[in-house]
């Protein structure tokens, strides 16, 4: 009948508009995720207060592959104290050489995570390179680099030229500052190009 060739063109004029949205970002929010780990939920209360800040949503890594976001923000523990590989002790172990292998050119990453400056002052936030040198491998563009000189530590390999390569959080022994590094850090990423 008559009817279904309107049908037709209606859905194909749908489908131009929806592809000239995508085309014009200014018409489209940017989407960025915040990914977090945890064994004992100190990552996930961090992602929580990130996610308010951003008004993001946090959500527990599970293996996604990144594809539809603009920006990703990375959280891990670290649990396997001076390991080389695998630090986080958590999910995105079984993940990083998969992470490695994906093409995340032209999006925006930054990583944070939380670990112990006091009680494993030699290995503090290790995890953080590991996680940064996955994406960057993946060909991200790293941001939100962190100065060393607002944290009394040991050792980390997650310093590198004096910076942290993302945010330390230290919810054993200062978590009274973590909201206040989250605000500035929020602010630093905005001001590297994270579309938040
Ligand atoms: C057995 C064990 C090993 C740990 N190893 C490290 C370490 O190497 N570096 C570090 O910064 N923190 C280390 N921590 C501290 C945890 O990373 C820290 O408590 C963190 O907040 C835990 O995060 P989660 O609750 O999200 O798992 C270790 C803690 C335990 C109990």
């Amino acid at each position: 009948g008559t009817r279904s060739p309107k049908v037709a063109l209606h859905s194909t004029l749908q489908q131009k508009l929806k592809a000239f949205g995508r085309q014009n970002s200014c018409t489209a929010r940017a989407a960025v995720g915040i990914f977090y780990t945890t064994q004992t939920g100190n990552t996930e209360t961090v992602a929580s207060k990130l996610a308010e800040a951003t008004g993001l949503e946090a959500s527990d890594y599970d293996g996604e592959d990144f594809s539809e976001l603009d920006g990703v923000i990375a959280g891990c523990p670290t649990w396997n104290t001076g390991a080389d590989e695998y630090r986080s002790g958590t999910t995105w172990d079984d993940y990083l050489d998969t992470i490695k292998e994906y093409d995340l050119t032209g999006k925006v990453v930054a990583v944070f995570g939380c670990g112990d400056s006091q009680s494993y002052a030699d290995n503090f936030c290790d995890g953080i390179e590991e996680l940064h040198n996955a994406f960057q491998a993946a060909g991200a563009k790293l941001v939100g680099y962190v100065d060393e000189s607002g944290y009394s530590y040991g050792e980390s390999k997650s310093v590198k030229d004096g910076k942290f390569l993302g945010l330390p959080l230290d919810e054993d022994n200062e978590d009274d500052q973590t909201d206040d590094r989250i605000a500035a850090w929020v602010e630093q990423l905005k001001g590297e190009g994270m579309p938040l």
